[in-house]
Parts: C-alpha cells; structure tokens; sequence
C-alpha cells in the first residue's frame, strides 16, 4: 500500500478541534479523537494543530507508549513545496539522533559517577587502613 501524501497547504487546513492534523517527522498524524484524551491538555495540542508540532512533541520528552498512539493516527507522509516552511533545525537534527541516545546519556552518566566515587572512597579506606597498621607494627616492635 503506498503511503498516502498530505500536502502542507491541506494540513494547515486542519487546525480546529473537530477536524485535528499535526505533523511530527515529516508525518502526518489525525489526532482528532485524542484531543480530549491527551494527558497532557487539548490546548497545547490544539496549539499545533495544522502545523509541525515536531519540537513541541520532542521538547517534552514522550514516552515510547506516546509514540505508539501517535502511530495510530497516522494519515501519511507530509509534502512540503518549494514555497512551504522546511523543518526547523531542531527537528531535523532529532531525527538524525539515534532513538533513547538522550536519556542513555543520562545513564551512562548517573552510572558512572557513584562507582567512581565508591572506588575513591574504597582506595582511601584501604590506604588510612594500611597505614595505621603500619603504625601499630612499628609502636609494637620498638
Ligand atoms: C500529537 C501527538 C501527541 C501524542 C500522541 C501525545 C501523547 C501523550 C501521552 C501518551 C502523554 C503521557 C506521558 C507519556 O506517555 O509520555 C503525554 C503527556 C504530555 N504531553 Fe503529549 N502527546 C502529543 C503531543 C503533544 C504536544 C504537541 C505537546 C506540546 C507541548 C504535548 C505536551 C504534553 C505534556 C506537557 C505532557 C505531560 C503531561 C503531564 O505529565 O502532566 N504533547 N502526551
């Protein structure tokens, strides 16, 4: 089945409550029956309405459960004309990141930081340890 092609000028068509389009990644997404569902509000969502709401939906972090609703309002791929806006910066440069690589970041770093930190206070302990038996070694033996 070819993917069906949702012109720019025919999204900004559907931009109110009753009749809802946004576009996230160069798709185009029918949201009309999740406007009263959306968790997070009809009014940020029908702020995009008819338009690319690629930052939008990125700058709040979706989960993946998000992505799999979204999936099922697709309409089709977007057809941008020489004349219609290009995607903003931010949103291409979100399609070319790898999915996760964000929050695996985050791990990457949460998991990192405590272990080094538990080394050095590990490598201090053992060196005072050490030490003070040396101390006792040589008070004993004198
Ligand atoms: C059009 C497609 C969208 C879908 C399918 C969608 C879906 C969802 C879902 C399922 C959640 C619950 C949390 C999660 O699973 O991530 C959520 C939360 C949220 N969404 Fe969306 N969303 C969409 C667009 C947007 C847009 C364009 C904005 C604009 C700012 C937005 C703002 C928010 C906010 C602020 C929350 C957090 C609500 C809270 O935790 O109180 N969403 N969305």
């Amino acid at each position: 089945m070819a993917a069906q092609e949702v012109t720019y000028t025919e999204l900004l068509s559907h931009d109110t409550k009753e009749d809802l389009y946004v576009a996230i990644h160069e798709k185009v997404y029918n949201v009309t029956r999740f406007v009263d569902e959306h968790p997070g509000g009809e009014e940020v969502l029908l702020d995009v309405g008819g338009q690319d709401a690629t930052e939008a939906f990125e700058d709040v972090g979706h989960s993946d459960e998000a992505r799999e609703i979204l999936s099922g309002y697709l309409v089709g791929d977007l057809k941008r004309g020489a004349n219609d806006p290009k995607p903003s910066s931010a949103s291409e440069n979100r399609v070319s990141l790898p999915p996760g690589e964000d929050s695996a970041g985050g791990i990457f770093l949460i998991t990192i930081s405590p272990s080094f930190v538990y080394a050095i206070v590990v490598a201090g302990l053992a060196g005072g340890a050490y030490y003070y038996l040396q101390l006792q070694q040589q008070q004993t033996s004198a």
